[in-house]
């Protein structure tokens, strides 16, 4: 995978890679964010879908963004893949603002995958075109022939995600599982800066989240890989190698910042009102109520 497009950003000496500020001579960039929001609110109908969110990620980092059902999950992914402006606040996107920059630019340079853009990919699309396209911005094929180089690119792509065997095949009739794979693998089609995965273990058998989480967790891990955020309902599902971690209730930020600080009992609690019992093994989290 190629290496990102910017270089690395610098980091106050000592400081952990919380999150928070990217200092050049004292001063915050915001530029070098590759998402910074800064008391960012979503209101439709009289309804606050986020109230007052300030959340930064950098280069390097893997987020992980957990929450109940309704917390405001996927609409804090919808403004980081430029879908949606915020009703009070500033949204920064690599190193562009909502508001005041051109979208259609900047979302080639955005991986998204989501089940909502699954549902738009015609059935009867090759899988291989499926992939490829991404790179026209496009959702099906219209083009009678891709350059090779594309087209090597995409195979690629869906041999890391384990799927590269199914390339030939149409995407309807592609299994849960298999459809995941093969939209993460679009997603990393256009090389993004950003990865943007909404639920991508949602409906997937134990096996299929199982081989899902370590296929991220390759990915995660590998340096040249993109800023990646990942939003889930169970900590289950967080691949190892992300490395940050957000939690949303009724859409207010519980606690964000380091994975391994943020993911406590208490703040599990505070996030899915239960009294929840929170294992680790090795990299991985496990969580189950109380009693
Ligand atoms: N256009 C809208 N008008 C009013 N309410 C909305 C609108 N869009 C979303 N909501 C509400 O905003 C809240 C947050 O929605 P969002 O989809 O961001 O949550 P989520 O955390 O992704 O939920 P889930 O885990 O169930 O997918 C929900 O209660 C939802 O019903």
């Amino acid at each position: 995978m190629r290496r990102s497009r910017r270089g690395p950003v610098e980091r106050e000496p000592g400081a952990p890679s919380g999150g928070a500020a990217v200092r050049h001579g004292g001063e915050v960039d915001v530029d070098d964010l590759v998402i910074h929001l800064d008391g960012v609110g979503v209101r439709r109908g009289g309804t606050a879908l986020l109230s007052d969110v300030n959340w930064s990620v950098e280069l390097d980092e893997r987020w992980v963004v957990l929450g109940p059902n309704g917390a405001g999950k996927t609409t804090l992914l919808k403004l980081a893949s430029t879908e949606m402006y915020p009703s009070a606040g500033t949204v920064d996107v690599l190193g562009e603002r909502l508001g005041k920059t051109n979208v259609f630019e900047l979302r080639p340079r955005i991986g998204l995958c989501s089940s909502a853009l699954a549902g738009r990919i015609p059935g009867e699309e090759v899988v291989r075109d499926v992939v490829v396209s991404a790179g026209y911005a496009v959702l099906g094929r219209w083009r009678e022939e891709y350059e090779s180089l594309d087209t090597d690119r995409a195979q690629e792509l869906l041999d890391l995600l384990g799927v590269g065997h199914l390339a030939d095949r149409a995407f309807g009739t592609l299994s849960e599982g298999e459809r995941k794979r093969a939209t993460i693998a679009r997603a990393l089609m256009t090389d993004p800066e950003l990865l943007l995965l909404d639920e991508p273990a949602a409906g997937l058998d134990l096996g299929g989240r199982e081989d899902l989480v370590g296929r991220l967790s390759g990915l995660a891990m590998d340096p040249d890989a993109p800023a990646s955020v990942l939003v889930t309902h169970h900590v289950e599902e967080i691949p190892p190698g992300f490395t940050h971690g957000l939690l949303l209730r009724e859409g207010a930020v519980v606690a964000q910042g380091l994975l391994d600080q943020v993911l406590t009992e208490e703040n599990l609690a505070k996030t899915f009102d239960q009294d929840l019992e929170l294992q680790r093994s090795g990299e991985r989290f496990f969580a189950r109520r109380r009693g």
